[in-house]
């Protein structure tokens, strides 16, 4: 069977969305996987377009131009200068991935970044695309964010919050909630038959027994146990500092964060290029660049794409894992 097209939602149109799409399409016409932009066609300059009206049109225009399902913006956009009128354009176009993906019309979705302030000043609700795809395609679980490049995968066990609730959050039933799901998706999304999951430290030296912080040996240390009591290969509290040296990375398949920058940090650094956020846990596949909406180069033809193909190839390797290893009563990626 064949694929469906992966799905691009347009992000933010006054950042990098639509030249990385294009450099996306530039890198991926001749060998796939094909996608389609929804997007206002009007907008995208440097490639071939060729206006869609369904999905389906999509394979055959791809190999000689980016394939565009037209939504028209209601401001032109201004490289660099999000404007809130054009909110609503960006939540549909996810909306309607969305929609493409839940119909079997898309393999999966991609989305390129937003400009979250920029959607929260015109009432969007949600702290980002996890959160809201969660909402209108989850499967009943939180959702996990996951950042792989091909040397580490990392998981934030507290996603979009201020780091000061993020700490007050912690329970060791949030961390083993998150272990469970993310070992589940490693399964079902990546193959890997038993992952192993190595849980940061929150404190210097993970508390050092206690005499630099409680939380590792009060929260880090029962989650550890208890996971382990169920089988899952987790270890923890490790030192936050040593647990992302080249000497460490290989002895673990993902390493869990307890916030947000202590997970994303490491691989941005490590691989900002070729990072790529991928949502586990909801009824369709959903990747997207590592990176955010770059308004600072916007309009130059600085953007690299390398992020946003590297989502894209993700993406369709996680819709055709699914498709081919079917788990019963778990989301599965669209064929055609
Ligand atoms: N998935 C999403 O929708 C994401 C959205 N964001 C949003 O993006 C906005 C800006 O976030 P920042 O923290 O400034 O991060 P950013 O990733 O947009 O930019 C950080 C730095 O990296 C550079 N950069 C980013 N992507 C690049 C690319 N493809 N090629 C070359 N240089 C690149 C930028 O020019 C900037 O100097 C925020 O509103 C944030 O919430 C951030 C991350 C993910
Ligand atoms: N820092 C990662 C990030 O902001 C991604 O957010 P999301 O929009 O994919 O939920």
């Amino acid at each position: 069977m064949t694929q469906a097209p992966l799905a691009l939602t347009m992000g933010e149109p006054a950042g990098i969305g639509g030249e990385i799409a294009a450099g996306a399409w530039r890198a991926l016409h001749a060998t796939g996987p094909a996608f389609f932009l929804i997007d206002d066609a009007e907008r995208l300059r440097g490639v071939p377009i060729r206006r869609i009206a369904a999905p389906e049109e999509a394979a055959a225009a791809f190999a000689t131009a980016l394939p565009v399902l037209h939504r028209p913006l209601p401001r032109p956009p201004v490289p660099g200068q999000p404007d809130p009128a054009n909110a609503p354009a960006v939540i549909g176009a996810i909306e309607a991935a969305v929609a493409f993906a839940k119909a079997g019309r898309a393999a999966g979705i991609v989305t390129n970044p937003i400009q979250k302030a920029a959607l929260y000043a015109a009432g969007f609700a949600h702290p980002g695309h996890t959160e809201f795809l969660a909402e209108i395609a989850g499967t009943g679980t939180p959702p996990v964010m996951l950042l792989a490049c091909p040397e580490l995968r990392v998981v934030p066990v507290t996603i979009h919050e201020p780091l000061k609730q993020a700490i007050a959050r912690l329970t060791p039933d949030l961390i083993i909630e998150t272990a469970r799901l993310t070992a589940a998706g490693l399964r079902q999304d990546f193959g890997i038959a038993s992952p192993r999951l190595a849980i940061a430290g929150l404190n210097p030296h993970a508390g050092e027994d206690g005499t630099l912080g409680t939380e590792d040996r009060d929260i880090v240390a029962p989650a550890v146990a208890a996971l382990r009591a169920m089988g899952i290969d987790a270890r923890g509290p490790v030192p936050p500092d040593t647990l992302f040296t080249a000497k460490a990375r290989p002895g673990y398949d993902v390493a869990l964060g307890l916030y947000h920058d202590q997970a994303l940090i490491p691989i941005k650094t490590l691989d900002m290029a070729g990072g790529v956020n991928v949502t586990l846990g909801l009824s369709v596949v959903r990747t997207s660049p590592d990176h955010g909406t770059a308004l600072d180069i916007a309009g130059r033809g600085l953007a690299d794409p390398g992020s946003l193909i590297a989502a894209l190839r993700l993406a369709a390797g996680i819709a055709t894992h699914r498709s081919r290893h079917p788990v019963a009563g778990a989301p599965q990626g669209a064929e055609a």
